[in-house]
């Protein structure tokens, strides 16, 4: 085996996962992901975090060729997600002298998911664990992403372990520090991991980055993807634009259409948007694009437009997991268009009404519905929902 180390003695054991399509089960990974563990082998040797379980054989192969027959005395517990604890039951039944260290909300978790714990250290913010050379200090983060998320700062080298925080979709292709890596591939897959799994938690993830700013982070180690080592702004800048809804100058659109009358009338407030001078236009049929993809942009961009016809008095299926997916991760600071079709009693707009008064968001224009194919009037309508949200975007960014 190939050992990789982030300072001596510190090894990472990562893993690659290209055979999962779907992460949690809902979004979709094309370029796979990877489970990122640490082991700091010192007086006490410790691992910081585990893996999913479909690795656990590997991993602890690769525990036991760097540390042969030493036991572990430490498991540091920074998230309980299972695909970084699933390896958990595998390390204390090979370890039973184990200690497991976590903050006061992490052991509930180790008790639901896989066992009573035996041996616990419970840490607070703050708190040092002496390893010999090495020192680890803690710090909780709840919601980044779960309740009893933390992150463990190494004082030695000044390595944040991280967790999922400024973690990453996309395997480690042979390169795993930002530096050896063209980013460009990262690029969407570190928004696409932080909107999907964290956006939801932005204040959270506010709270967090001021709480660990006066940290002298050298290295950043997450539980996902690249290990920050050279280029931490890259990422650190972004969490925080995206974390404070911190939007560009462009407008999403979304449609939802059987028979292409919705879908038409987003093509003509489109075309009318680049009229006035917008260029960052995304149109997307939400039963083609997952909502993944579209709630990325979303995080990116001021406008969102939003189509659906009538569908048995309802929304279009599509557009209304799309737009449960919004109200539940609520970005703010957006403005809003809504417009639909129908065929006799409506269904979309109606609720798309319900979606807007939720989300809260500034509409530019009232709603606007078809019956059927787009006619004159209507069409007159869809120009000044574009010409009103294009000047609200003028305005905000002159
Ligand atoms: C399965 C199905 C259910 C529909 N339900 C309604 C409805 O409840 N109320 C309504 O006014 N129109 C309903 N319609 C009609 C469509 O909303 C209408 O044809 C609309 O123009 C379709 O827009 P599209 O061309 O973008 O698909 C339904 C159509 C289909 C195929």
């Amino acid at each position: 085996m190939q050992y990789i180390n982030l300072a001596d003695n510190i090894y990472f054991l990562g893993y690659n996962d290209r055979r999962t399509n779907l992460f949690e089960n809902i979004w979709p990974i094309p370029h796979g992901i990877s489970y990122n563990s640490y082991l700091i082998v010192d007086e006490k040797i410790t691992l910081i975090d585990t893996v999913e379980r479909s690795f656990i054989d590997e991993y602890l192969e690769s525990i036991e060729e760097i540390i042969g027959n030493r036991p572990i005395d430490y498991l540091v517990i920074n998230h309980m997600e299972p695909d970084h604890s699933g390896a958990l039951k595998a390390i204390v039944n090979k370890y039973p002298e184990i200690t497991l260290v976590g903050n006061k909300k992490t052991f509930a978790f180790v008790e639901s998911f896989y066992m009573e714990p035996e041996n616990v250290h419970m840490v607070h913010d703050n708190d040092v664990l002496e390893l010999g050379k090495h020192r680890l200090q803690f710090q909780t983060i709840p919601m980044v992403h779960w309740p009893e998320t933390m992150v463990t700062f190494e004082e030695t080298n000044n390595i944040l372990f991280s967790g999922d925080a400024f973690g990453s979709y996309g395997t480690l292709d042979g390169g795993i520090f930002d530096d050896e890596i063209n980013l460009d591939f990262y690029e969407i897959e570190v928004m696409r991991y932080f909107t999907n799994i964290v956006g939801k938690y932005c204040p959270h993830t506010q709270r967090a980055i001021k709480k660990l700013a006066p940290l002298n982070i050298k290295m950043i180690a997450a539980t996902h993807g690249p290990i920050w080592r050279t280029d931490l702004d890259w990422v650190l800048t972004r969490y925080n634009k995206w974390s404070s809804y911190d939007l560009d100058k462009g407008v999403v659109i979304v449609y939802g259409s059987m028979y292409g009358n919705t879908q038409k009338m987003a093509e003509v407030i489109a075309r009318r948007l680049a009229e006035k001078g917008i260029k960052n236009i995304r149109v997307y049929d939400a039963s083609k694009t997952h909502s993944s993809y579209i709630i990325n942009d979303i995080f990116k961009y001021k406008g969102f437009i939003v189509g659906s016809p009538a569908y048995n008095n309802a929304l279009f299926p599509n557009v209304q997991t799309l737009l449960s997916t919004i109200e539940h991760m609520a970005p703010k600071n957006h403005y809003l268009g809504i417009f639909g079709n129908f065929a006799w009693n409506g269904g979309g707009v109606k609720n798309l009404k319900l979606f807007a008064e939720n989300i809260k968001w500034e509409q530019v224009y009232e709603p606007i519905e078809e019956k059927g194919s787009l006619k004159k009037e209507r069409k007159e309508e869809l120009l000044k929902l574009a010409d009103a949200m294009a000047e609200k975007l003028h305005a905000d960014f002159e």
